[in-house]
Formats: C-alpha cells, structure tokens, sequence
C-alpha cells in the first residue's frame, strides 16, 4: 500500500514553484491552522511514509516546512520591506538598545543608507543583513529578549507590510513577531502549536539564510569607530552569514531534494552529519557575533565615555555662561552708567558750548576792545616816553629847585639868627591852683612883660624869637621848631636845648608826655618822613643815634646797659677846625625805623638819672643830650651831606637854699654858669671863648660858636615864688637871642664818628 504512494521528485525546482491544480502555497494564516491544512495539503500533495503511520503530521510538517522555505528563497522576486538606516540589523540583533543607536545616529557614527546614495538594492541588501541578524537573534535570544526586539522594531520606523509576493498567494516570510504570535496563540491551534512554532522558526531561518547569501556581500554598515573594527566585524559577520546560510540552504536543498529511504540509514547519518556541520557553522557564527558584540560594547563604552567628556563640557560650558551671564549683567550695569554718565557729559558738553559761544563773542569783542588797546598803549607809550623825557628834564630841575630851596631856606634862618630863643611859660598843673603867679601880659608873638605880685610891682619887659603863652600845644611849638630840622636833613648841624629852673617845663616840651609828645619824638618823626620823601630826589639817608648824659661833669652813655663805666672823653674831630667835636667810646647805632628810634629813646630815658625837687617830684639831675646824625647820599650826582641834630635836656637850676642835694646843684649851677659865661663871650666876641670850662659848653662847642643853627628853650614857671629864677632865666635868654653868630657853613662829608 505505501509503496504506492508517489515518491517526490528529488530533483531540485527550477523557476517558480508551480502547483498543481488548484495547489497553492500556505499562507502564514493557513499555519495557524495548521491541522486543516495539514489533512487538505498532505491529502493531495503527499502520503506518510508507511512505516511511520503515527508520525504522519510530523512528516508532513517538515517537508511542507522544507518546501516553503526552499519555494521562498528560491523565489526570483522575493524582497523584504525597506528599512529606513541600516541599524536597524544591529538594534534587531539586540546587541544595543534603541538609546544607544540614537545616539550613535545623532553622532554620525552610523549613516542612513540613503545619505550614501543608496538604491533600493541596497535597502534591500540591509533588510536582508537584519533579517540574518534577526535570525540569529531569534535562534540564540529571541525567546528571551523581547525588549531588544521590540527597540529594534521601533528604532527601524516602519511597520513590517506584506509584500507584493504575499497577496500573490505566496508564501510569507513570518518575522520573528509574528512567529511569536503564532507561538503564543495556543488555543486556536491546539497540541499543533508546538509544531507550529518550530515550523516557523525553521521556516524563517531558512529563508534569511537563503537571503542573507545574496544580501550580506553586499551589506555595508558605516557606523565610524575609531579603529573601524566595527566596520570589520559586520563584514566578518556578514561573510559568516553568507557561509552560514550557503551550508545551510545546500543542506536545506538537500535535504529538500533529497528523499532518505528509512532504511538508509546511511543516507541518514550523512543527513544528520550534514545537520552537525549546520549547528556546528552556527555556532561558530554564534561565537563571532558574541565578538562582534563585544566591539560593539566597546564602541558603546567609547560613546559613553566621549558622552561623559561631552556633559562634563556642558557643564563647564554652562559655568561659563552663567559667568558670561554675569559679566553681561554687570557690562549692562557698567553701561547704564556709562549712558548716565554719558548723557550728563553731554548735558555739560551742551552748556559749555553755550558758554563758548558766549565766551568766543566776548572774546572776539574783547580782542577788538585788545586791538584798540594796544593801539592806544603804543601811543600812549610813545607819549610816556616823552613824558619820561620831560620828567628826567623835570627831575633835573626839581633836584635843582630843592637846592635852590635848600639855600633859601637856610637864607631865612640865617636872616633869623643863627641862635634863635623861644621863651615858654607852662601852665599851673591842677595840684597847682592855690599856687600864686606872676602878671604875665603877652604883648605879641615876640614880647612878653612880666610883673611882680609881691608889693614891689616890679615889671620887666623881654623879646624873643618867639614867646609862647601857657596855652600854646606841643603841635604849635614843633611848628616852629621844624624848619631847623629840616636844615639838619640839607645838611647842616641844629641844636636845639631847653633852659630853665627845675620844675619850669623843659622835659616837657623836650620829650613830652606820652599823650603830648615834645620835640625829640616829634623831630624823629619828621625825619624818617622826610627821608622818605627826598628818595623821589634820589638822597639814600642813613640815621644814627647816640644818647649822652652829663652828670656831675661825667659823661655817660644811654645806651649802655652792660653795667661797666666806660670812660666817655670829648675829643677833636679836626685839628684844622677846633670847633668840631666827637666822644669816644659811645654806642652809636644806626636805626632804620622810627619804632626802633623811640625804642631807643625809652631805654635812654630810664637809665637817666632823676630825683625829686623842691620843684619837680621827678627832676632831671643831668644834661641829657640826644645826637641824631644824618648821611645824605645821591648816587647820581655824587653828592652826600652830613647833618646832626642835637637835642639837649638840660638839668633845672635850682637855688642852693631849697636844694638836698649840694653837689649835684652845685654841679648843674656851675654847668649853667659856664655856659652863661660861653655866650656872654661870643656876644662881647671875645677872643677867647671858654667853651672848656664844663663838660656842657665843650659838648656844645660846635652849636654855640661853631658851624650850627642853635634854638634855645627858655622854660618859666608861672608862679610868683619862681619870680627872681624866672627873672634870671629870662636875662639869660635874652643875651643869648642878642648873640650873633658867625655865618653857618653846610657840611660837606663826614668828618669823624660824632660831629657836634
Ligand atoms: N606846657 C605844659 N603843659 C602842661 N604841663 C606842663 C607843661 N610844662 C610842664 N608841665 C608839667 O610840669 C611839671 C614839671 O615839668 P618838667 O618836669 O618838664 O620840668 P623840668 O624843667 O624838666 O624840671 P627839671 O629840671 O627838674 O627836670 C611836670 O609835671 C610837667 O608835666
């Protein structure tokens, strides 16, 4: 009976499979039932083999699993569905995960197989190359690793569409989805499912092994490695692959074309030899993909590392931007206070131009005001140059005029007398009210008569230079005193002194009170003025001073505040002029001020002796003389003049009945006799003059019989108890006033350290 039944033809299929009669190939449907198909197709198609009735189904499953796949990979137009990049193999094989290939992608690793102008041969080579990839995937993990499978699935982004050659009513290539459907739907198809599922996976293994020996040659992946053993290990991969399904689509054919007798077992230990060299091929494909996913993992340890460089990167990237951040807040800071700064400059800027503007007017209006200016200063400086002329002319002739006034003015007191006298009767002081005085009538400025008011009536007449009444001011006094000093400034010796009995006023109207200043201090005012003056007339005057004091017939220095007694003689200045006179060993200092003057002077009149009269609480028991000399010099004309002013205080008479002090009145009396005798023999010209009797009359040679302008003072008190004194100082005056001098000579240069 079984021998009956037709054996299949063991020659191989050429071109399309064709059926007969209403014959069809099974559809991935028609699998999962299985059972019908089975009972309709192995009716038709093919007997079990009859020593193997009970194993009928399984027979029949493996020669339809054998044919399907031998009809689908020897199909001319079989293709797979286009893949978008060609990783999809790789994520498909579940060796990396989706993350790790978008990564790569984005890193240009790998390249789409369309950026590199591939055709769809090329998609169809790369389907083909996932599909081997698939396979083994499934045939070592895919029962495992759904996760990688379904990655893959999503990373390739297109959904698996039945081919064209599909709904040609050929058979199907069953992914391993499907497969997995197919195995996980047990019950609608029962105790087959087993069956099925190893149908299936049987079925696709042989179909991308067939595939994959058309595809991989052809396969490229261009994911870039650093040492392209990526590259390397696909093509390795591939080329095993093509190894792989080359054996096993022969072993397939063969076994397929083959048809192994049961008793063969021959055959069937070549069949199975051939079956051991399939597993054994896989395995060692199985060994080499482990390889390749081994670079892969190094691959992927190598992104991950350049991942870590690239987020350590950012952060530091983003360390600087929020530095930049910074500085771009504190540059818009710093600029708005620019543009503050900026717009407060400009407002300045705008006002200082509006000033300029102004400025440049008032400029331009004040270099016309300059022009004129200038003009008008070369003119006038062309008239001051005439005017310098003309003032040197005048110059010239006011140094003449004032030589010329110098020669009138001492014309004029030379007409005056060479000694003059000026009579001064003092008042009563307040103290002095009870105090009975004489009759005085002041007859004019010259005359005055005196009457006594004792019972005896006597009357008495004198004239003088000038007679002042008790009233008359230190002011109208020095008046008249003046012009003497002035001809001391032209060069000529002045001596002025006052005369009187103790009490009558000499002090006084010599040096004053601080509130009424006398002649001394009031001379050396005028002098330090005129010296001011006269340097318009080109005279540089020089001023020294000394301060002397005769007491008892001994002279005394001022000045000298050390304590020692130095021997003060009177000497000759000139052996041809007699007349000339000078004291050794005086302190002469030369003053430049007037305060230092009137300094000097204080300091003489404390160390001047004074004692208390019958007459003055504070007498003067000394001759005090004061020499002020003056040196001239114009440096022009080459001339200098000498002058001197001496000023004499000097000591009161005093009756010996009223005196204390015997020898000191003595000594002043014959001081004052002396100087009687003096004038009487100038006025009765005698040849002799005994000018050496007292130390007063040799100091004063110079001024009584010399070349000198000589003012007396004769002091008198009014009251009628000073009567006789008051009487015999006026006698003494009026032979002084009747004394006529010899012609004043003005003094040319200086001629030794104190001219008298
Ligand atoms: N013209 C005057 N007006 C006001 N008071 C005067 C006047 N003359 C002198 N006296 C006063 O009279 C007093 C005596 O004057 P003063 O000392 O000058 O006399 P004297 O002649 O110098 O005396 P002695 O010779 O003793 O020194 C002083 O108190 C003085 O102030």
């Amino acid at each position: 009976m079984e021998s009956k039944i037709p054996k299949p033809s063991l020659k191989k299929p050429i071109g399309p499979l064709s059926l007969p009669g209403n014959a069809r190939l099974p559809l991935a449907r028609d699998l999962l039932n299985l059972p019908s198909a089975n009972s309709t197709m192995v009716g038709k198609m093919r007997l079990p083999s009859p020593d193997k009735k009970s194993n009928v189904g399984m027979v029949n499953r493996a020669k339809l699993r054998r044919s399907r796949s031998a009809m689908d990979l020897n199909r001319p137009d079989f293709h797979r569905p286009k893949y978008a990049t060609t990783l999809a193999p790789l994520a498909k094989a579940g060796t990396i995960n989706a993350s790790t290939i978008a990564m790569m992608v984005n890193s240009d690793l790998v390249k789409p197989l369309a950026d590199t102008n591939g055709t769809r041969n090329h998609l169809r080579r790369s389907r083909s190359a996932c599909d081997i990839a698939m396979k083994s995937n499934v045939s070592s993990a895919s029962s495992t690793n759904t996760t990688s499978t379904s990655g893959a699935s999503l990373l390739a982004g297109t959904k698996r569409q039945p081919t064209a050659a599909c709904t040609n009513g050929r058979v199907p290539i069953v992914p391993a989805k499907v497969s997995k459907m197919i195995t996980t739907a047990p019950s609608r198809t029962g105790t087959n499912a087993s069956h099925t599922k190893l149908l299936s996976q049987k079925a696709t293994s042989t179909a991308i092994t067939a595939a994959s020996k058309k595809a991989m040659p052809n396969m490229k992946i261009t994911a870039g490695t650093k040492n392209g053993s990526a590259t390397a290990n696909i093509k390795t991969t591939s080329s095993i692959a093509q190894k792989s399904s080359g054996v096993g689509a022969k072993a397939a054919v063969k076994t397929m074309n083959k048809r192994i007798p049961p008793y063969d077992y021959k055959a069937r230990f070549a069949h199975l030899q051939d079956k051991h060299k399939v597993l054994v091929e896989k395995y060692e494909k199985l060994h080499e993909e482990h390889a390749s996913r081994e670079t892969l993992q190094e691959l992927y340890d190598g992104c991950s590392r350049e991942l870590e460089n690239l987020k350590r990167q950012h952060e530091q990237l983003q360390a600087e931007l929020k530095t930049f951040r910074l500085e771009n807040e504190e540059l818009k800071q710093t600029n708005l206070m620019c543009t503050t700064a900026l717009q407060q400059t400009e407002d300045e800027l705008k006002k200082y131009r509006e000033k300029f503007t102004v400025s440049n007017q008032d400029n331009i209006e004040l270099r016309k005001q300059l022009k004129e200016v200038e003009e008008r200063a070369a003119f006038l400086e062309e008239e001051n140059l005439a005017l310098q002329d003309t003032n040197t002319r005048n110059a010239e002739l006011l140094f003449q005029a004032n030589i010329e006034r110098k020669d009138l003015h001492n014309m004029v007191m030379d007409l005056r007398g060479n000694i003059r006298v000026f009579c001064r009767v003092r008042p009563p002081l307040p103290t002095e009210i009870d105090r009975p005085e004489c009759l005085w009538k002041y007859v004019d400025e010259q005359s005055i008569e005196l009457m006594a008011i004792d019972g005896t009536n006597k009357r008495m007449d004198f004239s003088f230079d000038h007679v002042f009444h008790p009233r008359t001011t230190q002011q109208d006094i020095f008046d008249n005193v003046s012009p003497l000093i002035q001809s001391a400034l032209d060069g000529y010796n002045v001596c002025i002194f006052a005369y009187g009995q103790t009490g009558s006023g000499k002090t006084y109207t010599m040096d004053g009170v601080p509130e009424c200043l006398g002649v001394i201090p009031r001379t050396v005012d005028l002098i330090f003025n005129a010296v001011n003056d006269y340097k318009r007339f080109g005279w540089e005057y020089e001023i020294r001073v000394t301060f002397l004091e005769i007491y008892n017939e001994i002279l005394y220095d001022l000045l000298d505040t050390s304590g020692t007694t130095k021997d003060l003689e009177i000497r000759m200045a000139s052996a041809k002029n007699k007349t000339e006179v000078y004291v050794s060993n005086i302190i002469e200092e030369t003053v430049e001020s007037t305060g230092r003057l009137h300094q000097l002077m204080n300091i003489a009149k404390m160390n001047r002796a004074t004692a208390a009269t019958a007459g003055n609480e504070r007498s003067s028991r000394s001759h005090a003389v004061t020499k002020i000399t003056l040196i001239g010099t114009h440096q022009e004309k080459c001339e200098t003049c000498i002058g001197s002013v001496n000023l004499v205080d000097l000591a009161g008479s005093e009756s010996p009945k009223t005196s204390t002090r015997m020898d000191e009145t003595k000594n002043i009396n014959r001081s004052l006799s002396e100087l009687s005798n003096v004038i009487l023999a100038l006025v009765q010209r005698n040849e002799h003059i005994p000018y050496r009797n007292s130390k007063l009359t040799h100091l004063l040679m110079p001024s009584l019989g010399g070349n000198s302008k000589t003012l007396m003072f004769v002091n008198v008190a009014p009251f009628q108890d000073c009567f006789m004194e008051t009487v015999k100082s006026l006698r003494f005056a009026s032979q002084v006033n009747s004394c006529k001098l010899q012609k004043v000579k003005k003094n040319k240069a200086l001629m030794g350290s104190a001219v008298i």
